[in-house]
């Protein structure tokens, strides 16, 4: 689809190849409730995908449900080709997927050292402080500091740390810049560049809408758990949708 707004609600076709990551008609939501009705996404390889919309809408949701941190009423999840509705959170990860949550999901009274052992597969915690440190050079005097004491920028290194491990294929990054000074905001948005330079998919929901909107390849509007504009992020610049639900930073 090239821009404009859809309802959405049409069961997608079997994945083509180039697609990492596929959300075809997903229900999802926190026992009974239902967030998500009938939601189908795409992230294709090397895309940057804008996922935004107004509080609420269900951005994290979406987030959670592709990482297999909520469960899936309804629907088919798809990485790398594979059908992973039913596979867990951290087959996902193993699988290719790496999930950045809101918040940072560091371990707070752990320190850098042993949430970056932590975040990197068994036996390789050298070559996660290698590429962390390498990437975030504010984290190689800091790794034996608690993490929970660590400025708000550097446990959002910490965090996006993990997106240089293990390789993923696809990287979800719920609201990364969240409370940081705009000089890290800056930070954060050039390794998410570097990511996207680098292959990666990525699938970001952020709060400085016309930023994404300017690295994103493709953007997606949410409403009320459902696809409310499914195309061209230049498009949705102009559009009505941009203005009516999710406005200037
Ligand atoms: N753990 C939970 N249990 C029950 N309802 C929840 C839970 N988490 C979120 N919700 C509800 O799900 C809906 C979507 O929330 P979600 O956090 O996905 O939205 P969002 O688009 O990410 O919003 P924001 O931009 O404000 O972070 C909201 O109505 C919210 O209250």
């Amino acid at each position: 689809m090239t821009g404009g707004a859809t309802g959405n609600a049409a069961p997608s076709a079997p994945s083509a190849r180039s697609e990492v990551l596929s959300l075809h008609d997903v229900r999802a939501g926190y026992e009974e409730t239902t967030v998500l009705h009938g939601v189908s996404i795409t992230v294709p390889k090397g895309a940057v995908v804008a996922l935004l919309g107004a509080n609420g809408a269900g951005k994290s949701t979406l987030l959670r449900t592709a990482a297999g941190l909520n469960g899936l009423q309804k629907g088919r999840i798809e990485l790398l080709g594979e059908d992973v509705s039913k596979v867990s959170a951290h087959r996902r990860i193993q699988r290719g997927l790496c999930y950045i949550p809101e918040g940072r999901g560091i371990f707070r009274s752990l320190t850098v050292r042993e949430n970056l052992a932590l975040q990197a597969e068994a036996g390789d915690g050298a070559t996660a402080l290698e590429r962390a440190t390498e990437a975030f050079p504010a984290l190689s005097d800091r790794l034996e500091q608690v993490a929970g004491t660590l400025s708000g920028g550097q446990q959002q290194m910490l965090a996006m740390s993990q997106a240089l491990l293990r390789d993923p294929a696809v990287v979800l990054v719920d609201e990364a810049s969240l409370g940081l000074a705009p000089v890290i905001v800056d930070e954060v948005f050039a390794f998410l560049e570097k990511l996207a330079a680098r292959g990666v998919a990525l699938l970001v929901v952020d709060q400085f809408v016309q930023r994404v909107l300017q690295i994103a390849t493709h953007a997606y509007v949410l409403r009320r758990g459902r696809i409310e504009y499914d195309g061209d992020p230049g498009e949705l610049l102009k559009s009505d949708i941009f203005d009516s639900y999710i406005g200037a930073d």
